[in-house]
């Protein structure tokens, strides 16, 4: 039998999981406990179980996450990663786990101001976004005259709308939705169920068919078992 990556997670006892930790509802790192909390850190627990094994998490960035994976720092990405042609010429995607798409949050005041790409780009709008992701790759290609203002911490970057120090961000839908209930009144999503692309979020995997295999029968008995439905349902509704 050819040897497996698999093998070797259940041989050493633990699954190397790879995470930003500040991607809300996805993942979040507690900077005072150092633990982490989310829909995909608790789906990496359930996959975690499903082997047999420990989950032990690996902190990384979203600039970094390219490199990181190259350098084999983790078996798996997980938290909110998108799936994307880049990515997928290094290494294996588990089946999607829910479809996205880029849209608009902002103060609630000004949400009717900026429902379309051309009425964002003009001169004058302060878009923010994080680097490192399909955020700042979307912003790139579509924001030619509004300003692109590069923001590092991805935990406050809302704020920094609320507070009118940028007057845009476009994130992925569900994030918008997140933000939105985090700040009520303030913060807005503009469409977030008719976002500008498409996108879909999916476990990032180094390149082991075995491994591969295992995440995507496992996401399909959690599907049809309901347990997924449990643990979305308590990140997302
Ligand atoms: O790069 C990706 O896959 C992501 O979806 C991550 C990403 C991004 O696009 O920058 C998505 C939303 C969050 O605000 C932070 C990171």
């Amino acid at each position: 039998q050819q040897a497996s990556r698999l093998d070797d997670i259940v041989k050493r006892g633990t699954l190397r999981v790879g995470m930003t930790g500040d991607y809300l509802p996805f993942t979040s790192l507690d900077k005072a406990t150092q633990k982490y909390r989310g829909f995909d850190v608790d789906m990496a627990e359930a996959l975690g179980k499903a082997i047999g094994v420990k989950v032990e998490y690996v902190q990384t960035a979203w600039p970094q996450l390219m490199k990181d994976f190259e350098a084999d720092n983790f078996d798996i990405a997980m938290g909110g990663i998108s799936i994307t042609l880049d990515r997928q010429k290094k290494g294996l995607f588990s089946t999607p786990v829910m479809r996205e798409g880029k849209t608009p949050i902002a103060r609630c005041a000004d949400k009717g101001k900026y429902e379309t790409l051309a009425e964002i780009d003009k001169p004058g709008t302060r878009v923010i976004v994080n680097p490192g992701g399909t955020n700042e790759r979307f912003a790139r290609a579509h924001v030619k005259n509004a300003e692109i203002k590069i923001y590092n911490d991805n935990v406050t970057i809302f704020d920094e709308i609320a507070k009118g120090d940028a007057d845009l961000m476009m994130t992925d839908a569900s994030e918008t939705r997140y933000q939105q209930k985090l700040h009520p009144g303030v913060l807005c999503a503009v469409h977030p169920d008719q976002p500008f692309d498409f996108a879909e979020k999916a476990y990032w995997i180094q390149r082991d068919v075995a491994l591969k295999d295992f995440v995507d029968e496992w996401l399909h008995i959690a599907t049809e078992d309901g347990s997924f439905k449990k643990i979305y349902s308590a990140w997302f509704e």
